[in-house]
């Protein structure tokens, strides 16, 4: 699925959150979005999972203008995953992969083989079938991750789109939540604040600052000490890492710049 956000503008209070926004993921990209806090990531993000509703502006999914599509036809094409993940009841790992599957049912429609076939494979494909019958609260915050991952699986969305997905993950948790992402090779958009896990993963960056989109391009093309000097307000060093070819960012505190400063000048 191609996905274009078109001129997006959202206000509150007549303040402007986000202004004009546009962007593009094609088929089968992950395009990570990025900016400081307060930008406007969740945002943008939540015009285009419609939890907000835009002041002015589109987005299409292909053809499809988003805002005219019912509420559940945007649940079947479009999976959330966000840091939030606490539940008020006691649900199973595998009654909350089953909740992907409601977009696709009657109200009341029992569940069939085919729903528990769908569901299994997920799990599995998360790692999490034997977890399947444990309570999703008492999961560590990497299981809770894979297990929201599944249910945007079962849920057969065609658009994935993650808000710091791996937020309060350590790192290995991290990793693992967006090989998972990445293996996938659903359309998404992911709120990132790590930007080398931002420049490993990501086929694409779009950079916001103070509601505006500053910058787009492949991570080599945004990630310039000059920009995330402007846009974050720090110096950091950029280099090409030789295991990976990856971009590898070292970010230098205002102590180690002023040493290296003083060494230029002697
Ligand atoms: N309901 C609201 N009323 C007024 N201002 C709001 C409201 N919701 C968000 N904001 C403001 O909008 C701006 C953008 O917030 P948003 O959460 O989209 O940023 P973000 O880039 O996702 O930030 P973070 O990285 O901290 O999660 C912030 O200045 C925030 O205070």
């Amino acid at each position: 699925m191609n996905v274009t956000v078109k001129e997006l503008t959202y206000r509150i209070q007549n303040k402007t959150l986000i202004e004009a926004i546009g962007i593009e993921v094609r088929e089968g990209e992950l395009v990570g979005l990025i900016g400081p806090n307060g930008s406007g990531k969740s945002t943008l993000l939540k015009n285009m999972y419609r939890v907000l509703e835009p002041d002015k502006g589109a987005v299409f999914l292909d053809q499809q203008d988003l805002f005219r599509m019912s509420y559940k036809e945007t649940a079947r094409q479009v999976a959330v995953v966000s840091q939030e993940t606490s539940v008020s009841f006691d649900f199973t790992v595998k009654d909350i992969v089953f909740m992907g599957r409601n977009p696709h049912k009657k109200m009341f429609e029992p569940d069939t083989g085919h729903d528990h076939e769908i569901v299994e494979q997920a799990l599995s494909r998360v790692g999490l079938l034997d977890e399947a019958h444990s309570s999703f609260s008492t999961l560590s915050g990497g299981e809770k991750q894979r297990a929201l991952i599944a249910r945007s699986l079962v849920q057969q969305a065609r658009f994935l789109i993650l808000d710091e997905p791996t937020n309060h993950l350590d790192i290995r948790y991290q990793l693992q939540v967006m090989d998972l992402v990445k293996e996938l090779g659903i359309t998404s958009l992911a709120a990132l604040h790590d930007l080398n896990i931002a420049a490993f993963y990501c086929d694409r960056l779009v950079v916001l600052k103070a509601g505006r989109l500053v910058a787009s391009g492949s991570p080599e093309q945004v990630l310039r000490p000059e920009l995330l000097h402007d846009v974050f307000g720090v110096s950091a060093e950029i280099t090409s890492h030789p295991l990976t070819g990856k971009i590898s960012i070292t970010f230098l505190p205002e102590s180690v710049n002023q040493l290296i400063e003083g060494r230029v000048k002697r």
